[in-house]
């Protein structure tokens, strides 16, 4: 079945149990889940199959970056794991792109999407100075998503702030990913391109990603509900 809810539960957990413990509560019918360097660096691969075990797609955010031959080789491994979305960085360059988006073309009956990250979430026009990028987070995204684009990937991930001018250049269907979503009231922590769930999808985001808010709070389920009632989401 496919999960009506576009949101994306971030599990980053030091531990293989508090990973499971935290998906055991949560439900395949009312988010995805992903998976990020922490939790993949201590639980390895296994994490994956006891996840799809439980029923979710999973998100596996490893933000692959490096040279073409290497990620692709890894781009086609997490599809052969059977992930539902695999991620690269744009700033990889097309030639990198393109490899991964041929390896995974060369995959018999995958169902893997293969999204960039433009600009994390985490980043501002101060930030991007530091590293040398003249440009607003902005025009560096919209730079960074038309070459991914055309480089075959599938979507990318930017920040909500983003999604109506990508949604409107690039067309309703290339998936836009977006972390640094923040409920109302929530704590930002070290998010800097932020919006609320509501904003968000209003925006043309097609999947939300969630960790803090949800992880952190005292109730995960009872926010996890309240962010789908918000935006409609009947499972
Ligand atoms: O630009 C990006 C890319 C990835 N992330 C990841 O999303 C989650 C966000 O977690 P919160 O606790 O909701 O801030 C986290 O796993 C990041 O690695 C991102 O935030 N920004």
């Amino acid at each position: 079945m496919t999960c009506p809810s576009p949101i994306v539960v971030a599990l980053d957990y030091p531990t293989i149990e508090q990973a499971t413990a935290m998906a055991k509560r949560l439900d395949p019918k009312l988010c995805r889940v992903k998976v990020g360097k922490e939790l993949f660096t201590k639980a390895g691969p296994a994490i994956l199959d006891e996840l799809h075990e439980l029923g979710f797609d999973v998100f596996l955010d490893l933000k692959f970056h490096d040279i073409p031959n290497t990620v692709a080789n890894a781009v086609a491994v997490a599809a052969k794991v059977g992930v539902w979305m695999v991620n690269v960085h744009a700033s990889g360059g097309r030639r990198m792109m393109e490899a991964s988006a041929n390896a995974l073309a060369q995959i018999h009956d995958h169902n893997t999407l293969l999204i960039a990250v433009t600009v994390l979430t985490s980043m501002d026009e101060t930030d991007l100075v530091e590293v040398g990028i003249d440009l607003s987070p902005q025009d560096h995204v919209m730079r960074l998503a038309k070459l991914a684009q055309s480089s075959g990937m599938d979507g990318v991930v930017c920040s909500a702030q983003e999604s109506s001018m990508l949604s409107e250049t690039l067309g309703k269907d290339f998936v836009l990913v977006t972390p640094g979503i923040r409920p109302a009231g929530s704590d930002q922590g070290d998010q800097k391109r932020i919006m609320t769930p509501v904003q968000a999808m209003a925006a043309g985001s097609h999947y939300l990603v969630m960790g803090r808010p949800i992880t952190q709070a005292q109730d995960p389920i009872q926010v996890l509900t309240q962010v789908n009632n918000e935006l409609g989401v009947v499972a």
